[in-house]
């Protein structure tokens, strides 16, 4: 069996197994990570009170790091609880040494101060706390904080009731000096309005993760899961936005499964790996709103997917039609073609002609000018087309997604259909990620059955074909692999028909 990748949980452990390292064990298991403990303290705690605490010493600290460090490095780490001001002081010399050594390594820090039961419940020196951000922030690429924490670590307040001064707090986080390049989750789980929104502020960018307040008692471990679940999707090779759009569909459905063990409040589910949509987060921008225009656009005919050619010339749109192919589309790159509205024109035609589905690439104000059937957009030029002047047009449109997170993203807007790319390296196009891979590609198949008709992109030639299609993916988009075919028409048959085999229809 292939290595899983491994995380190391430094942490507290929680006799009641509520919340603390044996949170982060499970959570970390039901990610299919192998999750190391670098025990800090012990917790005599249930699911009412803390008892009682009991820090390791330093030496005990260190022996661990350096005996985990003699075998095998993590793929990342999750920093939780730190009771004393000489673990924080050890914890930040480790955490330094990785960052040369190891420079992969993802490092998420969840700031834990006090358990979340009904009493009692400090877990840390009340010294301890400024010194957290000095020692630990140089050397994480994402902090954790609740409102609560987040105060005590600051001095700042994230009050929702007064409307979120996000822009002030990102300038004072990344004022020059304070705070390299760490990146902070604010998490808003903690007040009683009706959404709950955690916000991730960089240097120049605030993204909310918004979801519906789930009215549930079995809350604990709420905070070491979503940073354990964080820690897992990035040791998995996820990348940030990614992996925190996961771990919030994540805890959403842990959340949705807790349990109630003891007195207090219990422990969360573990809901195995995110493939619900209803779990997602919405996205959205600092003013709190998503991409979506609050009307679903009319999705494609499914009975006409399959094969989708994708083509820079009317000359090839009119080769694939004529081979029987039911969506296709025509993407010319150069915005300053001077007969751009012609070609535009003239596929629309073709694709009445042959009584398919024939989308325009990037150029939606002619699509929506000269009447064609949808417009296929990327992610940034979402941001900038009108897309309720489209939906009104009568077009369907299309989108382009790499992850999770534009999954997300893109949901809000309700598209015809969701493009899912890139799967494998390709040559056709400078592209920003990595491949994505046949598991992930069946994740996000899985994810959007029924909900949204998806398409496969990326580096697809004739051998990769059956395994794309046998997926769940409904439609199977190829540039190269018909353009650059010795024998284009056979090459479009031969993919049509194993689409066809993979789908199990006969014709
Ligand atoms: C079906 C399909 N999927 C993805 C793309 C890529 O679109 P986009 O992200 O807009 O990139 P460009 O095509 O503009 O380079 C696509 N065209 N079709
Ligand atoms: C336009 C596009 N978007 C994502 S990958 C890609 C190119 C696909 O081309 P090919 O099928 O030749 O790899």
């Amino acid at each position: 069996m292939k290595k899983p990748p491994i995380v190391w949980c430094v942490g507290g452990s929680d006799s009641s197994a509520h919340a603390g390292l044996q949170a982060d064990l499970r959570t970390g298991q039901d990610l299919s990570c192998h999750v190391q403990t670098i025990v800090t303290c012990v917790t005599a705690q249930n699911s009412k009170v803390v008892q009682s605490v009991e820090a390791v010493s330093v030496t005990m600290f260190d022996a661990q790091w350096q005996t985990l460090l003699d075998d095998v490095p993590p793929d990342a780490i999750k920093v939780s609880l730190l009771p004393s001001l000489a673990l924080v002081e050890a914890c930040s010399v480790w955490l330094q040494r990785i960052r040369k050594n190891h420079p992969r390594v993802s490092i998420v820090f969840d700031p834990v101060m006090a358990a979340s039961s009904e009493s009692g419940n400090r877990l840390q020196q009340s010294s301890v706390g400024a010194a957290l951000l000095a020692n630990l922030l140089p050397w994480v690429d994402v902090i954790t904080p609740n409102a609560m924490e987040f105060t005590a670590l600051t001095g700042l307040s994230l009050d929702d009731s007064l409307g979120p001064p996000l822009k002030a707090i990102q300038q004072t986080l990344f004022a020059e000096g304070v705070c390299p390049h760490a990146l902070w989750l604010l998490k808003g789980g903690h007040d009683d309005s009706e959404q709950a929104t955690d916000w991730l502020l960089g240097r120049t960018s605030i993204t909310g993760f918004r979801t519906q307040r789930l009215t549930v008692h079995n809350t604990r471990g709420t905070g070491c899961t979503l940073s354990t679940a964080l820690a897992s999707f990035m040791a998995h090779g996820y990348e940030l936005l990614d992996a925190l759009t996961m771990a919030k569909a994540y805890i959403t459905g842990a959340l949705k499964t807790g349990v109630k063990i003891g007195e207090g409040a219990g422990p969360l589910g573990r809901p195995g790996w995110p493939l619900q949509i209803e779990n997602l987060p919405e996205i959205v921008s600092s003013d709190g709103d998503s991409l979506g225009t609050g009307v679903a656009f009319e999705q494609v005919d499914e009975q006409k997917l399959g094969l989708y050619p994708v083509v820079d010339s009317v000359e090839w749109l009119a080769l694939v039609l004529e081979q029987g192919v039911q969506i296709a589309q025509l993407r010319i790159k150069d915005p300053d073609d001077p007969e751009l509205e012609d070609k535009i024109t003239q596929a629309i035609c073709l694709g009445e002609q042959f009584d398919a589905q024939v989308f325009i690439n990037d150029h939606w104000p002619q699509a929506v000018a000269l009447g064609a059937y949808g417009v296929h957009l990327g992610q940034e030029d979402l941001e900038e087309a009108d897309l309720a002047l489209i939906q009104k047009a009568g077009l369907l449109l299309g989108i382009s997604t790499h992850g999770y997170y534009e999954i997300a993203r893109g949901q809000s807007i309700c598209p015809s259909y969701i493009a899912l790319g890139h799967i494998f390296p390709t040559q056709t196009k400078q592209m920003p990620s990595q491949p994505q891979g046949l598991k992930r590609l069946e994740h996000y198949a899985t994810l959007l059955h029924e909900h949204f008709p998806t398409v496969a992109i990326g580096g697809i030639n004739a051998e990769r074909f059956p395994l794309v299609a046998q997926t769940g993916v409904n439609s199977v988009a190829v540039v190269t692999a018909i353009t650059q075919s010795a024998e284009p028409e056979a090459a479009i048959r031969e993919l049509m028909a194993a689409f066809d085999r993979a789908k199990g229809v006969e014709r």
